[in-house]
């Protein structure tokens, strides 16, 4: 189903669905009706998510949750540390994990901020997996999970139908909705952004007008789509930091029919009107932004998503790349393919570079000198596509980020020598 935060409403057997009410005495076939929300009941109602489920026996039948044995590899802000280095940083690709390792369980974080418990801030998690779920389902209490795909296929079951999403696509799933994640190539590697604040959605265009960047009919999500299985299913969630565990003595995918607009979605980067300048200097990224999670400060975000996709270079007289900047919020970024125009070499695809609040950066030497010498005809950047998680709350690397080979020892060296300008004698 098309469009960005619809109110749609879908039924995987003709007649689960209430007419006229949400939550009739006895709705039909027996199902459960359960409400879904994704914002405070009061939000104005511009901004209010909510679905109502219509499910075969109701969420609530659970026995009491357990801590989860593994996931020491997880943590949520406030991330923990005892120095918080102001350095550019940047991490080599992992590798997939050698023996069978589901997304749950391949999940690492690599950086946060805020606090999760006050609803803001996100945190940055890698995954590498090598198995899908089978008869086991997760959620995240703490946040809304933006997943951003490098490597291989995932088709995500969840409560309210199936998603597939690849690399170069992504997929969103609401805090709290229950998923499972199996691996359609047999291994899989890739980003999250766990949103702890408001949840995404499209930014304003402005003087941009009714159309460009992402269009809001290019968002899809799945119609219903129920499992009717009467076997045990390990239920594990994220809350208050730490994962716990649950088994369930059935499916938990047992919702028939849903209406709604608090429900998961998939877009494909490659259907972004990528916009930039026709005359000169190099915009704002802001101008690439995808979906934006705001915070209470008007136009700050707790995280813009942004993508560097292919695109045409025809500025005149212009340092074309990313200019050197300082910039007052915090910038991770990723790289799912291809190169980046600001970076010569060292950013890998898989591989992430985190920029904190005020602290220099931009482009390498190596790509600075190239754009300089360059001649300014019309140039198409191609096979490529990155992007950034950028926040006004300073990027806290964890403890495992900085202690992990991975970690690129001489990053700094990118941005050295550079010649002294020659004043007028
Ligand atoms: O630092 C980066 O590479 C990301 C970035 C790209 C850009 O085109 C302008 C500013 C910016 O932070
Ligand atoms: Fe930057």
């Amino acid at each position: 189903m098309s469009g960005f935060g619809n109110d749609f409403a879908t039924e995987a057997v003709k007649g689960a669905l209430p007419q006229g009410r949400n939550s009739p005495q006895r709705p039909a076939f027996g199902l459960y009706a359960e409400q879904f929300s994704g914002t405070a009941f009061t939000v104005p109602r511009d901004h209010n998510r909510r679905s109502w489920l219509y499910r075969m026996r109701p969420s609530a039948m659970h026995d009491a949750f357990a801590p989860y044995p593994w996931g020491e590899a997880i943590e949520t802000g406030p991330i923990a540390g005892d120095s918080f280095p102001p350095n550019r940083l940047r991490w080599s690709p992992m590798d997939l994990p050698e023996s069978p390792t589901d997304w749950v369980d391949g999940l690492v974080t690599w950086a946060g901020n805020g606090d999760a418990a006050m609803l803001s801030g996100i945190g940055i998690h890698l995954y590498a997996a090598t198995a899908s779920m089978e008869n086991k389902a997760f959620f995240d209490a703490d946040g809304e999970l933006l997943i951003v795909p490098q490597m291989g296929g995932l088709r995500l079951v969840t409560e309210m139908g199936v998603i597939d999403v690849a690399p170069n696509a992504i997929a969103v799933i609401p805090r709290g909705l229950k998923f499972r994640v199996e691996l359609t190539d047999g291994e899989a590697r890739g980003y999250v952004c766990e949103n702890y604040g408001a949840p995404f959605r499209l930014p304003d265009l402005g003087p941009i007008g009714s159309n460009g960047l992402a269009n809001s009919r290019d968002f899809l999500t799945p119609v219903a789509a129920f499992e009717d299985r009467d076997e045990p299913c390990e239920l594990v969630q994220k809350f208050g930091g730490a994962l716990w565990t649950t088994t369930l003595g059935h499916s938990p995918f047992d919702v028939v029919g849903w209406h709604g607009n608090n429900a998961p979605y998939t877009y494909d980067l490659a259907r972004f009107n990528t916009i930039g300048t026709v005359s000169f200097d190099h915009p704002d990224p802001s101008i690439f932004t995808v979906l934006t999670s705001p915070s209470a400060s008007p136009g700050t975000a707790n995280c813009d998503f942004v993508i560097f996709p292919p695109r045409w270079m025809v500025g005149e007289d212009t340092f074309r790349p990313p200019w050197f900047h300082r910039n007052v919020m915090s910038e991770y970024m990723g790289l799912i393919h291809g190169a980046y125009d600001a970076k010569a070499g060292g950013f890998a695809p898989g591989g992430g570079s985190l920029h904190n609040c005020m602290n220099a950066h931009g482009p390498d030497k190596a790509s600075a000198q190239a754009a300089m010498s360059a001649e300014l005809k019309p140039h198409k950047i191609e096979d490529t596509m990155a992007f950034m998680f950028e926040s006004c709350l300073p990027i806290r690397p964890t403890r495992h980020a900085m202690e992990t080979p991975l970690l690129q020892e001489d990053y700094d060296d990118g941005w050295d020598g550079f010649e002294k300008a020659g004043l007028p004698g």
